[in-house]
């Protein structure tokens, strides 16, 4: 493909994307993936060069662009080799006119810059959140260590978190023989954190309420020794049938998944009541900590849909107080760095929950934030979450 047609293809998937997050429709990597298989003719280098200026246009509008062409149009202002694709020729946009509308560079839509302001963080953390992030992966400790998979694969460990290893952006980890034979998972290293916090021991009785694809079950397994019991649970049937070949391949038994009716979560976990010696809430949230891996999902998100997952938030938290027994304890995690899904649902959980207090959370990253702690990527170099502890008298 020519440069000019490499900018028409960045134009009309930019517009794919564009009406996916209008609609509430697939991810930008989905709309992507789709783009380029009913496109042959496009070769790895185009494929490539196309994402590339995509995922730039994402990455420099805050605002969902009107379309995609006023996105590049934008990119194109002080870059004379991209604006000279505009040429109009054969398979190229055309030519850019004096007055063209034009997509407006920032790094978020205005109210989630006031809401981030209120939620403590500054322009460079919100700048953070808009970089490209790198590929972690857990080494799977029923498995194999840390040291042998570094052997094998490479990467950094880091000292904060003792399972991860550190490769590089987009490092293809699917290919390798210790992904395929279950000794690494991709997880951000910050997800590994959190997910450590719940204080899951070998032997213990555990829900991970907000299962999803199984990620946190799979290192709670792992720090449980692969000894006692998960009730590994969500309401979205798809994510949770990927779990138990994950289970498979990571040499987890201890985990059984149960998909649960929305808005009826506390019967589907009936025989549990009382009885759960840690619960996991890992909730559904705006994800505004991940924007690194999703930057458009800040083209998606409105104050209506904010609410909506406060609401379930705080539900979820409500069922969740109910499973765990006298001792017992429960632990909220986002990957949201907004506090109307982090510390301000804690501080009403308080206010609703007689008998819980917070449990001090010993951590070598994140800074304490309200009764919890957050991980940002401008701190931290993990995604964006924020975790508290709760114990029930
Ligand atoms: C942040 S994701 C979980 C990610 C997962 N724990 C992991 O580590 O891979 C949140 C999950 O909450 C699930 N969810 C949404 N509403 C729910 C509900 N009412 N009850 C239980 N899970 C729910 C979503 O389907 C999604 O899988």
């Amino acid at each position: 493909m020519t440069p000019a047609a490499r900018t028409q293809a960045a134009i009309d998937l930019l517009d794919a994307v564009i009406e996916a997050a209008r609609s509430g429709g697939a991810a930008a990597d989905t709309v992507a993936q789709r783009f380029f298989a009913a496109r042959r003719y496009a070769g790895s280098k185009d494929r490539r060069a196309i994402r590339g200026l995509v995922y730039e246009a994402i990455r420099s509008f805050g605002e969902r662009p009107a379309s995609g062409r006023a996105a590049m149009v934008a990119l194109a202002r002080g870059r004379p080799e991209l604006a000279d694709c505009f040429d109009g020729s054969g398979y190229g946009p055309a030519p850019i006119q004096a007055d063209e509308p034009e997509a407006e560079a920032a790094l978020a839509p205005a109210w989630l810059i006031d809401a981030f302001a209120t939620s403590e963080l500054d322009t460079n953390e919100l700048a953070a959140l808009l970089e490209r992030a790198p590929v972690d992966v857990r080494v799977n400790r029923l498995k194999a260590d840390r040291a042998a998979v570094q052997a094998e694969i490479g990467g950094e460990p880091l000292a904060f978190a003792t399972d991860a290893l550190r490769l590089a952006t987009d490092a293809p980890v699917e290919p390798l023989l210790a992904w395929r034979e279950g000794r690494i998972e991709v997880q951000d290293a910050g997800s590994q954190i959190v997910g450590s916090l719940a204080g899951a021991e070998p032997g213990m009785r555990v829900v991970d309420l907000c299962a999803g694809g199984g990620g946190k079950t799979l290192s709670l397994a792992a720090a449980m020794e692969n000894r006692g019991w998960i009730v590994a649970s969500d309401t979205d049937r798809a994510r949770l049938s990927r779990l138990p070949e994950r289970a498979a391949r990571a040499g987890v038994t201890v985990a059984e998944t149960r998909l649960l009716d929305p808005k009826r979560e506390a019967e589907g976990l009936a025989d549990l009541h009382g009885r759960a010696d840690v619960v996991l809430v890992d909730a559904p949230c705006s994800a505004t900590g991940t924007w690194r891996r999703n930057p458009e999902a800040r083209w998606r998100l409105t104050p209506e849909r904010l609410t909506r997952f406060a609401e379930v938030q705080s539900r979820l938290l409500d069922v969740a107080a109910e499973l765990v027994r006298p001792g017992g304890a429960l632990t909220y995690v986002v990957c949201s760095l907004l506090d109307a899904e982090g510390r301000d649902q804690v501080a009403a959980f308080l206010n609703r929950h007689l008998g819980w207090s917070v449990a001090p959370i010993e951590a070598a990253v994140g800074r304490p934030h309200g009764d919890g702690r957050r991980l940002t990527p401008a701190h931290d170099g993990t995604d964006g979450f924020f975790v508290a502890r709760l114990v029930r008298a």
